[in-house]
C-alpha cells in the first residue's frame, strides 16, 4: 500500500504542491497526468525521497527505497561508453543486485556502444536495466516517449503483467492510452492532485482543460 502525505513542496518560493494526500491500497496502473509544469515529476520525485519536502510517502508501512521501486525519469540517463549488456550490469550494481536478468524487455544490440543507439534505443536500455527485476512499485515518468508504436503496446503489455501484484505509476501526456489502461488517473493541477476512479475518467478533460 502507498501512502502520500506532502504537506508542502516547493523550488525557493514557488509552492509546487500543497496538501497531497494519496493512498493506493490496491495493486493497478495508476496514471498521472497534468499540463506541463504542474508537478508530476515533482511529485514522483517526492514520493521516491529524491526531493525534500515537508511531508511523509510510506509504501507497506516503510520509506520508499531504490530496493522496492523501481524508478525510471524522463529523460533517464545511459552511459554512452558502455555496451547495452555493461549498462545492465552496472545498474545491477547500483541497485545491490548480483545477477542479471536473461530475459529483456526489448530487444537490442549487446554489441554495440550505447552512444551508437538511437534516442529510443537509449530509453529502451534504460528500461531493460530497470525491469530486470520485480518490485513493489514502479514509478515510471512518461515511459512512452521516444518509443515506436510497437514498442509502446509491449510496455504497456508489460506493465499490465506487472500490475497484478504492484503498484504501477506512470505519467504521460497521451491520455487515451492511460483512459484505455489505467486503473485510476491522478490530475496534478494547481498545486493539488486529484484522483479519479475509471468511473469519472469521462469528467478528466472538461477538468483538464478548465
Ligand atoms: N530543480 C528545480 N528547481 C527549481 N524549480 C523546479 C525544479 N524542478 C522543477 N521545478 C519547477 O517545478 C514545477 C513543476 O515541475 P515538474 O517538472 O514537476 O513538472 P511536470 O508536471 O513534470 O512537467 P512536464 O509535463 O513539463 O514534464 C515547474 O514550475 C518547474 O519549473
Amino acid at each position: 500500500m502507498l501512502k502520500v502525505n506532502i504537506e508542502q513542496k516547493g523550488y525557493g518560493n514557488h509552492i509546487v504542491l500543497k496538501n497531497v494526500l494519496l493512498e493506493i491500497d490496491t495493486p493497478g496502473i495508476y496514471g498521472v497526468i497534468g499540463k506541463n509544469g504542474q508537478g508530476k515529476t515533482t511529485l514522483f520525485k517526492c514520493i521516491l525521497g529524491l526531493e525534500n519536502y515537508v511531508g511523509k510517502s510510506w509504501l507497506n508501512g516503510k520509506s520508499v527505497n531504490m530496493q522496492t521501486t523501481a524508478w525510471c525519469s524522463a529523460e533517464p540517463a545511459v552511459y554512452d561508453e558502455l555496451t547495452s549488456k555493461e549498462f545492465y550490469r552496472f545498474y545491477n550494481h547500483l541497485t545491490g543486485d548480483k545477477e542479471s536478468s536473461d530475459t529483456l524487455l526489448f530487444e537490442l544490440p549487446t554489441d554495440k556502444l550505447i552512444k551508437e543507439f538511437s534516442t529510443g534505443m537509449k530509453k529502451k536500455v534504460y528500461l531493460n536495466a530497470v525491469l530486470q527485476k520485480e518490485y513493489d512499485m514502479y514509478i515510471l515518468d512518461e515511459p512512452f516517449n521516444g518509443l515506436d508504436i510497437e514498442s509502446n503496446y509491449c510496455l504497456m503489455k508489460y506493465l499490465k503483467q506487472l500490475a497484478k501484484r504492484s503498484i504501477v505509476l506512470v505519467s504521460s501526456h497521451i491520455i487515451d492510452v492511460l483512459y484505455k489502461h489505467c486503473d485510476g488517473i491522478f490530475m496534478v493541477k494547481n498545486q493539488e492532485v486529484k484522483r479519479y476512479l475509471k468511473e469519472e475518467f469521462d469528467k478528466i478533460e472538461e477538468e483538464f482543460f478548465k
